[in-house]
């Protein structure tokens, strides 16, 4: 059985492995031959739009569900065979986890504590995650931010070797958003692998190491955040409203160009770094100053839109 390690190294072995992972209902697919390895020490981002699969496969990498056909290792263990070491293993925070209302943060770490032979301190853990002054409050009286702290302290209180948590954020303040962030930060920094379901790109940008992009039950994309840029079809885009108007065929004729629009007088390129010097030159050349020039590089947001067809 793999044992917890506390040192971060990323990279340094495979610790899940997804091998053509296939899951149906009613005789549709959702999740349809889905192939993945999560590296020790990583924050392993899955992203996509509603319904593509996601928490379909991730629940079925803790042993939640059962696939089709395909298979699964986690720490070399099948997570369905093995369900038991599993659950030493592997900590989970999943979607809309709710707990007995009466019940205090204390009483519930404690309760889960007792569940695994080798539970963290769970004051300990409490006062890591911002937990200390709430201990004698009762979860329906906690705000949306300490529910889920609790629910991160719950995913860890096994002292697990990898940690699920499937829109961790969804419903938090910006600023609550940015603590459990750091949190995040936090865990991985004390070794933990993380598989982060989410559908807010900021944090698959902030947090992820690499990110599978789910598409109709597929991975459309999995690549490091900046990787995933690099691939968007949408580059760099520069728009300019010009002095004097420019001759489309000439714009239209310019290197790396992707795409190319008018709007009340302004125009909008998309292509490359070369597209850009390019326009500039143009400008020089026909001695037209551009008002309002801007050039912005796509972002994940973009990425996700041109692979996915989707708003994230
Ligand atoms: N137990 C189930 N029975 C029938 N259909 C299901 C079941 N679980 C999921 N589905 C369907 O499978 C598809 C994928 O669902 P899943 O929850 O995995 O998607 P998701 O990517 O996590 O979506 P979201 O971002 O909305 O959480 C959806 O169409 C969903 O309705």
């Amino acid at each position: 059985m793999c044992r917890p390690e506390p040192a971060r190294h990323c990279g340094s072995m495979t610790l899940i492995e997804v091998s053509d992972l296939r899951k149906s209902y009613g005789g549709r697919p959702v999740v349809d031959g889905v192939s993945l390895a999560v590296e020790e020490g990583e924050i392993f981002g899955v992203l996509g739009p509603n319904g593509a699969g996601k928490t379909t496969a991730v629940e079925s990498i803790l042993g939640l569900r059962v696939p089709d056909s395909g298979t699964i290792r986690v720490c070399g263990l099948d997570p369905v065979a093995d369900r038991a070491r599993m659950t030493l293993i592997v900590g989970a925070q999943l979607q809309e986890s709710e707990l007995q209302g009466k019940l205090t943060v204390a009483e519930s770490l404690e309760l889960f504590a007792a569940c695994y032979p080798r539970p963290a301190d769970w004051r300990t853990l409490a006062a890591r995650l911002g937990l200390e002054e709430k201990l004698h409050t009762r979860f329906a009286q906690l705000s949306g931010g300490q529910k889920q702290r609790l629910a991160i302290a719950l995913a860890l209180i096994g002292s697990p070797r990898v940690v699920v948590l499937d829109e961790l954020t969804t419903g938090l303040d910006p600023g609550a958003r940015r603590e459990v962030w750091s949190l995040i930060e936090d865990v991985r920094a004390s070794g933990v692998t993380i598989i982060l379901v989410t559908h807010f790109m900021e944090e698959a940008q902030r947090l992820c190491d690499r990110v599978a992009i789910f598409d109709r039950g597929r991975i459309a994309a999995l690549d490091t955040p900046s990787g995933l840029v690099a691939q968007s079809a949408s580059g760099t885009v520069i728009s300019f409203t010009p002095s004097r108007p420019l001759e489309e065929d000439v714009l239209a004729a310019l290197p790396g160009i992707a795409s190319l629009t008018h709007h009340d007088g302004r125009v909008t390129l998309a292509g490359t770094d070369e597209t850009v010097n390019a326009v500039i030159s143009l400008l020089a050349r026909n001695r037209v100053s551009a008002h309002q020039l801007r050039v912005t590089d796509s972002t994940l947001d973009d990425a996700f839109l041109d692979l996915t067809g989707a708003e994230a």
